[in-house]
C-alpha cells in the first residue's frame, strides 16, 4: 500500500531523510521510531505531499503521489499530535463538518456509530470540543479518518500525552482498523505502544532507516535494547 524508493530530502545542506526505502502492506501498522530530528515527521510530510522530495519516489496504493494528488488526498488521512477541531462545536458536529468537507453526508446515527467505533463514549458525542481531553480529540480524529473512507492513516506521535488506559484503547482501535484493511503509518517515541500495536517497526537515525523489525516474537524490553543499540 505504501512504497518509498530511495527517498531523500535536504534542509539547509543537512539530509533530513537520506535514501530511505520501505514498503508497508495493506492492513498493517508501521511504527517509525527514532530520536528527535531523526526524520520521522519529514517522512510523513513527504507521503502526505506537504513537501516534495529532492529525489526518490513515493507510491500510495500503486499511484505515484505527485501525479495523482487528488486521488491520494481522498485515500489518506492525517492525525497530527494535537488534532485540530472546532472547540465551539460538539464531537458529532465536528465529525459532520469534516465529513462534509471530504464529500460525505451521513445521518446522525451513522455519525454516532463512527464516534463509538473510534472509542468515544456516547455521553461525549454532544459535548463541546473545548471540554474534551487530548485522547477524546484524537478519537474524533480517528472517526474523521474512517468517515472519509481513508485507506491509509498517517499519525504523528499519537500516544504522546495519553494516559495508559487511553493509550491501550488507542492500540485496540488501531488494531481493529488494520483488521478491516486500513493501513496505518505512525511516527512515535512510545516503544511500549509500538511493539503492541505495530506489525513492523522502523528505526530512523540521522535521516536513514537503519532497522526494520517485525514485531512478532519480540517484547518491549527487547525492542528497547535494540533501539538503544541502534541509535
Ligand atoms: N521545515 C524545515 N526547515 C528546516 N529544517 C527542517 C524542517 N523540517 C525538519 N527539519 C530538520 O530535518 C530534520 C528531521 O526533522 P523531523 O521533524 O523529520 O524529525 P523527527 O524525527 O520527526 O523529530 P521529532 O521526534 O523531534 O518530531 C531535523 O534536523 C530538523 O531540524
Amino acid at each position: 500500500m505504501l512504497i518509498a524508493k530511495n527517498l531523500s530530502k535536504t534542509y539547509n545542506g543537512k539530509k533530513a531523510v537520506n535514501n530511505v526505502s520501505f514498503q508497508v502492506e495493506q492492513g498493517s501498522i508501521f511504527c517509525l521510531l527514532g530520536q528527535n530530528g531523526a526524520g520521522k515527521t519529514t517522512t510523513i510530510n513527504l507521503f502526505l505531499g506537504f513537501i516534495k522530495p529532492d529525489s526518490g519516489q513515493i507510491l500510495i496504493d500503486n499511484e505515484e503521489i505527485e501525479s495523482n494528488a487528488t486521488s491520494i488526498k481522498e485515500k489518506t488521512a492525517y492525525i497530527p499530535e494535537t488534532v485540530q477541531l472546532y472547540g465551539n462545536l460538539s464531537g458529532i458536529e465536528n465529525l459532520d463538518f469534516f465529513s462534509r468537507l471530504a464529500g460525505y453526508k451521513y445521518s446522525q446515527e451513522k455519525l454516532q456509530e463512527f464516534l463509538t467505533k473510534a472509542g468515544l463514549q456516547e455521553e461525549a458525542h454532544l459535548q463541546h470540543l473545548s471540554t474534551y481531553s487530548k485522547g477524546m480529540r484524537q478519537k474524533v480524529g480517528i472517526a474523521v479518518a474512517v468517515a472519509k473512507n481513508a485507506d491509509v492513516i498517517f499519525m504523528d506521535e499519537p500516544t504522546s500525552g495519553l494516559d495508559p488506559k487511553a493509550s491501550a484503547e488507542f492500540t485496540t482501535t488501531c488494531k481493529e482498523l488494520a483488521k478491516e484493511g486500513k493501513t496505518i503509518f505512525m511516527a512515535t517515541h512510545d516503544i511500549f505502544n509500538a511493539v503492541h500495536v505495530g506489525t513492523t517497526i522502523g528505526i530512523m537515525k540521522e535521516g536513514s532507516l537503519v532497522q526494520q523489525i517485525k514485531t512478532s516474537g519480540i517484547d518491549a524490553n527487547q525492542l528497547k535494547e535494540l533501539y538503544l543499540e541502534t541509535i
